[in-house]
């Protein structure tokens, strides 16, 4: 597994909002949008590309296009929503797949509770976006399920992360093809299993709910 941090200082400063106690739901879900255009575009360096020839209306050139398989982007429910159109706007020829997967607040064990993505995802690049990685189960368990079916080239696109997390990743994920893109790694997890100093639920803050 690789890791790649983003460090820019737009990164910086739109996650310093987001993580603001203060900032409303509307303004969070404009500033998670933002910040996954940023991450994305590090995330999809890799892209794979077919060459193509077309005409301007000067000569004859050769250039690029997103090729096929086509890329699939799964958003992990519910905060990973959040980050779906950011991505897709960036990746206009994905498919979309779905995984709701919820953590138990007590156990912190991930337990997936809707499944719709392809069967086979032999040869696919897939980028699975969830703003949040903790503990790392539930990165873990979508990952491995992606494999199993296939998958060839998983990046993960997570808004923070949590060296424990990161950690776990790299241990039960260690020679696969899997590369997290963050904006930050935090200082730790609470008792609780919360990023610190982080930003709190990002599906309640996305979506206005309290836990
Ligand atoms: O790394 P982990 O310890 O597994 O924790 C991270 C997960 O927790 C959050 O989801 P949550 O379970 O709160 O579901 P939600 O998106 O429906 O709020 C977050 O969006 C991740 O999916
Ligand atoms: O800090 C955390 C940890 C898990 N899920 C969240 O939404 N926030
Ligand atoms: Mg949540």
């Amino acid at each position: 597994m690789r890791l790649h941090v983003v460090d820019h200082p737009l990164v910086a400063h739109k996650l310093t909002t987001l993580r603001d106690e203060r900032t409303d739901s509307p303004t969070f879900r404009r500033l998670a949008d933002e910040l996954v255009t940023l991450l994305a575009y590090e995330a999809t360096r890799d892209v794979r590309t077919e060459q193509v020839d077309i005409r301007t209306p000067v000569a004859a050139t050769t250039g690029v296009r997103l090729s096929h398989p086509r890329p699939l982007v799964v958003p992990i429910l519910r905060a990973g929503l959040g980050m779906l159109d950011g991505m897709v706007r960036l990746l206009p020829t994905a498919e979309v797949g779905f995984l709701g997967m919820v953590r138990d607040e007590q156990t912190l064990e991930a337990r997936t509770y809707a499944t719709r993505m392809p069967e086979d995802l032999s040869g696919r690049q897939v980028y699975v976006v969830d703003p949040m990685l903790a503990t790392g189960g539930t990165l873990i368990a979508a990952i491995r399920l992606l494999i199993e079916r296939g998958a060839d080239d998983v990046t993960a696109l997570c808004l923070l992360a949590a060296p424990e997390g990161v950690k776990a990743m790299e241990r039960e994920l260690s020679g696969q093809p899997v590369t997290v893109v963050t904006g930050a790694v935090d200082e730790r997890l609470n008792e609780n299993g919360f990023i610190v100093p982080g930003l709190g639920d990002a599906g309640d803050r996305l979506y206005g709910t309290v836990s």
